[in-house]
């Protein structure tokens, strides 16, 4: 008897020499052959599935949820950024193992639909790895995952929404001690409306640019919520959370000075101060959920709910399909789920773009009539007709889109608004016609040019790394401690973010580059690996060490043992250190990708293009690089044209939740 394995092999090996073939230059990564390896142990496999899970695997290295099947039936190059024909390779190998592909997404999915290692929704589930849902492939952990976020969307936009249910006359009262600034620009006050829209549901978000007032408003937010919660308030259980530790430590020390500043306002009206107080800290996500080493899972879960009536995440366009998952199904029914973010931010680095697909129509708005009469009655403020729509679904009704940004007026401003229009001319114009000093376009730029930079800044703009290199050099002096902080703020005021890894224009070369500079001007002395001066990045989380993946510390001779070093890390106001050889998973941070710069910014942010187009050179990375930049931004590319086809391409990651939420 022939085992039907080895005959497969011999059938499928034109395919696996062709994605062996693309592994080798880099195209695929390892795991996409791999998955289909395994796939292909587990049944009959024709070559269609094959192919579908190279791709699918592939796929989800790059952020996407699923395959949708009408990419197999055309050509998905675009989005893997293939231009040699690496597709057509795999289809005429796949052809030749088992006669012609489907030609449509209809005969793809009649194709795999027969395929026992596949589910099709709505058939006998045998746990199958792949499930097919409509015209989309998924994983099945995903599948799961988007199920979840959408049924827990759902149920929670639709919870409460009885506009009964609110006082608006005390609503209304309180909004109007809360919101005093007029509003700059005219139109309604989206902040006071995104107050009010809240209240109404389990679930709001609230999304905008830099400095449109998510946090300004938030903290209004909870002063609302404290005010109507009347002799409750004290037990009101609020957790702050966001996804890394840098952006948590950001929005506490945000929430608490909009607090502060209006406790001074309310005075006896409500005991802000008090009630604040009872907040606690803000945790990572992960920290929240009690991640577990080496596990997927967390401690808390459906079964072991968050004790907690009111969470607020910020940062949430970098939460991943399966930790917003995680959140969803940890957070008790009765509890407020205020998601705040910028929706045109890269999406997360893992798979999922859940912020994204939820804000899908927010520009738009979309609010029904019994929206608008509650807005009107609670808060006083009436929405234009371009925001109104008679079947705006229950998810419109919950999300609401600030748009006067109160920090990005200036130049920075107006460039990150063009390139979010991908209007290239604008922002150009913007680029090249900024005369004091806040915008700079190194355009032609030539690797001197990035390690110069690098070194000493621009002027106006402050010095690069030699600033704190210096500060560095002078050494600690009595208090230890509070150099440790001025370092640290003085490395913060600088960054270089990269579009790419690899490369001489990538995160990789460039430190190299920059390190070797600073190796020759005497800023630092690299001796191995550690050295004085090294900033590192954690790419791993290290519960043993209490580090966290995207932690970003210095490293500095320890105080107690002259020959040793530590590696310190901002918490806070305060600082920690951890001996620097415990520290496994770092790198080099001189250079840094802009998706690692989510959620930090700099005084002075540098973003380097590389010379080539590529699949992630989109214009929500250039939107989040130029974001990053408080007072001054410098824009570096060796070839000018590659600004205009970044902000021309945009990062749709395939997903069902738009379809499932109905956005
Ligand atoms: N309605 C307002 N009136 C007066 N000042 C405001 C108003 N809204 C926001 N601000 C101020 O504008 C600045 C930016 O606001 P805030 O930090 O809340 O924005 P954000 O959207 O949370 O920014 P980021 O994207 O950086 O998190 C703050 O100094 C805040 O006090």
């Amino acid at each position: 008897m022939t085992d039907p394995n080895l005959e497969s092999n011999v059938k499928h090996q034109a395919l696996f020499d062709a994605i062996d073939a693309l592994t080798e230059t880099g195209k695929l990564r390892r795991l996409a052959g791999a998955f289909a390896r395994f796939v292909a142990t587990l049944g009959h496999t024709p070559p269609p599935l094959l192919l579908a899970c190279v791709l699918l695997s592939e796929l989800e290295g790059r952020g996407h949820s699923c395959l949708v099947l009408a990419d197999l039936a055309g050509d998905p190059s675009p989005q893997l950024g293939w231009l040699d024909g690496e597709w057509a390779s795999l289809r005429a190998a796949a052809a030749k193992g088992g006669g012609a592909l489907p030609r449509n997404a209809g005969g793809w999915r009649t194709a795999l639909q027969g395929c026992e290692q596949v589910w099709p929704v709505g058939d006998l589930d045998f746990n199958q790895p792949l499930v097919l849902d409509g015209e989309r492939l998924y994983l099945r952990r995903y599948w799961r995952d988007e199920s979840t976020v959408a049924a827990s969307v759902r149920s929670r936009a639709l919870a409460g929404t009885e506009g009964a249910q609110v006082d608006t006359a005390i609503v209304r009262g309180w909004l109007d001690k809360l919101f005093q600034h007029p509003v700059r620009e005219g139109g309604p006050d989206w902040q006071k409306i995104a107050c009010a829209a809240a209240l109404r549901a389990r679930l709001a978000v609230i999304t905008g640019g830099p400095g449109t007032g998510k946090t300004y408003t938030v903290a209004r937010l909870l002063a609302l919520l404290f005010a109507m919660a009347g002799d409750d308030a004290p037990a009101l259980r609020i957790a702050l959370a966001a996804p890394t530790g840098k952006a948590a430590a950001r929005l506490k020390q945000s929430i608490d000075t909009a607090l502060d500043e209006l406790a001074g306002k309310l005075g006896d009206a409500l005991p802000l101060r008090e009630l604040a107080a009872r907040m606690g800290g803000a945790r990572t996500l992960h920290s929240l959920l009690g991640a577990r080493p080496d596990t997927r899972s967390f401690a808390h879960h459906a079964g072991n709910p968050l004790e907690v009536d009111v969470l607020i995440v910020d940062e949430a366009s970098m939460v991943h399909l399966e930790m917003m998952a995680a959140l969803l199904a940890a957070l008790p029914p009765h509890a407020r789920l205020i998601l705040l973010g910028d929706k045109d931010q890269l999406a997360s680095v893992e798979a999922g773009a859940v912020l994204g697909d939820l804000c899908a129509q927010a520009e738009s708005g979309n609010y029904d009539a019994a929206t608008c009469d509650y807005v009107l009655a609670a808060a006083g403020e009436t929405i234009p007709p371009a925001f109104r729509e008679r079947d705006g679904g229950p998810l419109a009704q919950r999300i609401v889109m600030l748009r006067q940004s109160r920090r990005f007026g200036g130049p920075i401003g107006k460039l990150a608004l063009a390139v979010n229009r991908g209007d290239a001319d604008a922002a150009r114009d913007v680029l090249r016609g900024d005369s004091d000093g806040r915008l700079r376009w190194i355009e032609g730029a030539r690797p001197g040019d990035v390690l110069a930079l690098a070194v000493g800044g621009r002027s106006g703009a402050g010095a690069g790394y030699r600033d704190y290199l210096e500060r560095v050099r002078e050494g600690a002096g009595a208090d230890y401690e509070s150099w440790v902080r001025d370092v640290l703020q003085r490395f913060e005021r600088f960054r270089l973010l990269c579009a790419v890894r690899d490369g001489e224009w990538g995160v990789a070369g460039l430190n190299e580059a920059i390190e070797a500079r600073l190796d020759s001007a005497k800023l630092i002395r690299r001796r191995g690996e550690w050295y004085v001066g090294r900033p590192v990045m954690v790419t791993r989380n290290d519960y043993g060490t209490g580090v966290y993946n995207g932690d970003i510390g210095l490293t500095l001779p320890d105080p107690q043992r002259a020959d040793s070093l530590r590696v310190w890390f901002p918490d806070g106001d305060a600082v920690r250190s951890v001996l620097a050889t415990r520290l496994r998973n770092v790198e080099t941070a001189f250079a840094m990708t802009v998706h690692k710069s989510q959620g930090s910014e700099f005084l002075h942010t540098a973003m380097v293009l590389p010379p080539q187009a590529n699949a992630v050179l989109a214009r929500e990375l250039v939107y989040t690089g130029i974001t990053r930049a408080r007072e001054f931004f410098t824009l570096v590319s060796p070839n000018a044209g590659v600004f205009d086809q970044a902000i021309a391409g945009r990062t749709q990651r395939a997903s069902g939740l738009r379809e499932a939420l109905g956005t």
